[in-house]
């Protein structure tokens, strides 16, 4: 008997370009949402596009946070159950975006995912990336109802924030050769379609690198635009297995061990430099990565990401421990081999 099923969810309205920040109550008033929306944001974004919302929505409820975290979350359910907010406007980079994701989980209500950053491909994705403790969760929730990204608007945030953008998209090729080597050594569940987009994804930036430059308008749609795929990738797959391998759990261990001190994108480019050495050695792909990374203006080096040698042979030994995924790191890399690793690849 034929038991396959799949159940993928994504949005439906995805507005990209030039000023469509101001078709946001358009493509809000589409959905058919009732009662009033929470804005939930974080400083500088609410700086900068707080007041283009409340132009269209009026005097709305605004909730602002700074960290990613289970806390945060449970801030915004309080204050959405408060002033019995019918959905959500997630406004920010990709820490506010997780926070109205998991929040609009919880409270059964939709939300809506307005980017001012082109810095995660988070901003379209069906999961939402948390840290705990010693851990990292990336729970299961629905995507946005719509996603508006304002080209203008992405263009004009600070450079390294879409080159972190780039390296995040970059990063899907260790991701996927991590997730295809899980499928063949632990019979991790692998989808074709989801390993093929997010892999396409990446190659086509790289096609577009001489386009992607400071001050360009066109290079936040470029990258945008992968972003968004990336994100219809792991909607697919429903994990984050596309676009998230052994490069991402070496990034998140440097939030662990060095927080804010780098960008989560600037950490798994790095991440992946590396991570391609292990699967495919010396004379493997590291070198196509760290070109890629280091024409689109992202870091390759510790000193770059501004971060010390001793935590970066750290965050690599220890990375396999922070979630149960299995990657190229297996049951961990000695402190020998992290740092022939790091020297060859010139991150140290
Ligand atoms: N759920 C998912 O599928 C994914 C989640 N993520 C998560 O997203 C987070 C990383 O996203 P980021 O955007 O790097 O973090 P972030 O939200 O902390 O933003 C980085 C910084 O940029 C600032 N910023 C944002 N837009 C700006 C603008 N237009 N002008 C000036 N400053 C601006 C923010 O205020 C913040 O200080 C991590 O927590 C990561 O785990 C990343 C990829 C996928
Ligand atoms: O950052 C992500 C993809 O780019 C999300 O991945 P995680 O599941 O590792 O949080
Ligand atoms: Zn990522």
């Amino acid at each position: 008997m034929f038991d396959k099923s799949t159940w993928i969810k994504l949005p439906r309205n995805v507005l990209v370009g030039h000023g469509v920040l101001d078709q946001l109550g358009e493509a809000v008033e589409e959905l058919y949402l009732s009662g009033r929306p929470l804005l939930v944001t974080s400083p500088s974004p609410e700086r900068i596009a707080g007041d283009r919302i409340r132009d269209q929505f009026g005097d709305i409820d605004s909730i602002s946070l700074d960290r990613a975290s289970f806390e945060a979350v449970e801030r915004v359910v309080e204050y959405a159950n408060e002033i019995d907010a019918g959905y959500l406007i997630a406004l920010g980079g990709g820490k506010p975006i997780d926070i109205a994701k998991m929040a609009s989980d919880h409270l059964n209500c939709g939300f809506v995912s307005v980017p001012t950053a082109a810095s995660h491909d988070g901003i379209v994705s069906g999961r939402s990336s948390i840290p705990e403790g010693d851990t990292r969760h990336s729970v299961a929730a629905d995507p946005p109802l719509a996603v508006v990204a304002d080209t203008e608007l992405l263009a004009e945030a600070p450079w390294e924030l879409t080159t972190a953008g780039c390296a995040d998209i970059i990063s899907n090729y260790t991701a996927v050769k991590d997730w295809q080597l899980a499928h063949r050594l632990q019979n991790v569940e692998y989808s074709e379609y989801a390993g093929a987009l997010a892999q396409m994804t990446a190659e086509l930036l790289v096609e577009s690198a001489d386009s992607i430059k400071p001050g360009l308008e066109e290079s936040a749609w470029i990258v945008t635009k992968a972003l968004v795929s990336s994100g219809v990738a792991m909607s697919i797959a429903g994990s984050s297995r596309p676009a998230s391998g052994a490069e991402h759990l070496f990034s998140h261990q440097l939030d662990r061990l060095a927080p804010g001190r780098a960008l989560h994108g600037h950490q798994v480019g790095v991440g992946a430099i590396m991570t391609e050495y292990f699967h495919s050695g010396e004379r493997g792909d590291w070198r196509n990565i760290r070109d890629a990374l280091s024409t689109m203006g992202a870091p390759t080096t510790a000193e770059e990401l501004g971060i010390d040698e001793a935590t970066v042979i750290e965050a690599l030994t220890t990375a396999h421990t922070i979630r149960d995924r299995y990657t190229i790191l297996g049951n961990g890399v000695s402190e020998e081999a992290a740092i022939e690793a790091a020297t060859i690849t010139g991150v140290l």
